[in-house]
């Protein structure tokens, strides 16, 4: 699904006016009432009160307190005011509810005018929407704060007032929405982790925008949904023998995080390549050969760590390595020898990419189309710190170009960045996955997608996918406390049965 800027929404909304057509308070309409709908399916209260700006979000407000008011519902309307006029639709709108004299209609214009509100309300926030265009201050941010300060829960309308849709929102003045109603799309605002606290739950309001815009029109960011890796997944052919899908290498572990190489082996070896093969510090064979005996182990000389490569690393169809190796002297050659010495790509992950941020001119080295798989605290040892999540964003899409690798940018709505500037936000996954050993099992994953002959573009969205979707059907099976990394590798089989 493609990911719209506001920009891009305001030219969709006058694309469908023109080309279906619609009018454009027609189009008013149609949203306040799936707003409505909503709010009268998915809320027990009787009284609501709606603060509206003098914008289109403003004009949303106030219809959807007529719709309300027709519903048999209490309403009160306090109208933002400013210095400028209300716009066309805000003042039709106006127009309509005046003569419903039964909706009281309440001016702010001082911090006088603040109202007290009845607890057993829900407060209705219409008062910006995607025509935010500076941070909020004066009068506006005093009565955001003031909303903030109720106990009762908060319905944004479109957006949560105050927070914008595609640039940093850090330390602004934003209302705290329980629910976020926003229309036909989802926002790059509700994707961050530092907006967590003002959206609440998000729910698409269909508003039936023209689809001949958004077809027509490219987007640099999207979110991966099931469709996309319908089309990604190859099935097995009936025929088909363990050398179709690949030798993968899983490069892993050191004593006391044997346990890594052990789920990357295990998460690797259920995600369909042929043949899957560790390199294992010595002591961890037996280990290794129990925990996953249907993977191969090339144990290294040294007992504790990895130092040593007897195999020709081209001879893999796919090389995972990070998860546990550790930071020694000897790990960092090897290192440095595989970079040096494969021709394809590789999956990078963990130590791998820590030793990489702390050895000059290892960058550099890394092959073309590698996967790599930083969590935000290796992605800064890599590539810097930035001020907020957007620029964190632009510096992975820019790294990726620049260095022509793919960077998976874990956390709650991975941001996986392609070589040729799109980027893809996953929304599989759950809190329950913030735990050890996650990100080992993907490490496996992705390594078992490529050695089956995914690109590497398309084996980390859909490595990254099918990931969080094994994890939230762990978390269905198991409660998001309890269930563990290899709770994840477990169901990875029914999310392959679920795509
Ligand atoms: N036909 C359409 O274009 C549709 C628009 N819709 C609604 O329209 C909204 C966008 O409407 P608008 O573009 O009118 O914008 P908004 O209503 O979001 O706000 C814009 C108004 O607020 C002012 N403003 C912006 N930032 C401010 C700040 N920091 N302090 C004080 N004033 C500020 C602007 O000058 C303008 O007057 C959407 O979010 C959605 O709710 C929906 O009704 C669907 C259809
Ligand atoms: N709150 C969350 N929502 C969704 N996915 C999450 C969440 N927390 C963690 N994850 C996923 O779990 C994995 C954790 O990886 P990482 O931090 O490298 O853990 P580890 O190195 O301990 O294995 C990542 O794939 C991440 O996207
Ligand atoms: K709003």
């Amino acid at each position: 699904m493609k990911l719209f800027s506001a920009e891009q929404i305001r030219q969709w909304d006058a694309f469908t006016i023109k080309n279906e057509p619609v009018s454009s308070l027609e189009l008013m309409e149609r949203a306040a009432n799936a707003c409505t709908r909503w709010i009268v399916k998915n809320t027990l209260a009787d009284s609501y009160c709606i603060f509206c700006g003098k914008g289109n979000n403003g004009g949303d407000g106030l219809a959807i307190a007529r719709l309300l008011y027709n519903a048999n519902k209490t309403v009160t309307v306090f109208i933002l005011e400013s210095a400028t006029g209300g716009s066309d639709d805000f003042n039709s709108n106006f127009n309509i509810l005046h003569h419903l004299s039964a909706i009281p209609v309440y001016s702010i214009r001082s911090e006088k005018e603040l109202p007290q509100l009845p607890p057993d309300c829900i407060i209705i926030d219409a008062l910006f929407g995607t025509g935010l265009n500076r941070r909020l201050t004066g009068l506006a941010a005093t009565l955001v704060e003031h909303i903030n300060s109720f106990r009762m829960p908060v319905i944004a309308i479109d957006m949560p007032s105050g927070l914008f849709c595609d640039q940093s929102s850090l330390g602004n003045p934003i209302i705290k929405a329980s629910h976020t109603l926003t229309f036909q799309v989802p926002k790059l605002a509700f994707l961050v982790a530092e907006n967590a606290d003002f959206f609440g739950q998000v729910h698409i309001m269909d508003i039936n925008l023209h689809p001949g815009f958004s077809e027509k029109t490219p987007a640099k960011f999207h979110i991966t949904d099931s469709s996309l890796i319908r089309s990604i997944y190859q099935p097995r052919k009936t025929f088909a023998h363990k050398g179709n899908f690949g030798h993968a290498l899983i490069i892993a572990g050191s004593t006391g995080k044997t346990g890594a190489a052990v789920l990357s082996t295990r998460a690797c070896l259920k995600t369909g390549a042929g043949l899957v093969s560790a390199h294992i510090p010595r002591q961890s064979l037996p280990i290794i050969q129990m925990a996953a005996p249907e993977a191969m182990a090339f144990p290294d000389a040294e007992d504790h760590y990895i130092t040593r490569m007897d195999y020709e690393p081209d001879d893999f169809s796919s090389i995972g390595m990070g998860p546990g190796i550790g930071k020694e002297l000897k790990t960092r050659f090897l290192l440095r020898e595989l970079l040096e010495k494969i021709k394809k790509p590789l999956v990078l992950d963990a130590d791998a990419l820590n030793i990489i941020a702390a050895t000059k001119g290892y960058l550099k080295l890394i092959p073309s189309k590698t996967i790599i798989t930083p969590h935000p605290k290796e992605f800064s040892r890599l590539f810097g710190d930035t001020a907020n999540d957007f620029e964190k964003i632009e510096l992975a899409s820019s790294k990726s170009m620049e260095m022509n690798i793919i960077i998976a940018l874990k956390g709650h709505n991975t941001f996986i960045a392609h070589p040729n500037g799109a980027g893809y936000f996953n929304h599989t996954g759950n809190a329950g996955m913030a735990k050890g050993g996650s990100g080992d099992v993907l490490t496996g994953m992705i390594t078992s997608l490529l050695a089956q002959g995914y690109t590497p573009e398309q084996s980390a969205v859909y490595g990254v996918y099918l990931h969080g979707l094994a994890g939230d059907l762990a978390a269905r099976d198991r409660g998001m406390e309890s269930m563990i990394a290899s709770d994840i590798i477990e169901h990875i089989g029914n999310a392959f049965k679920q795509l």
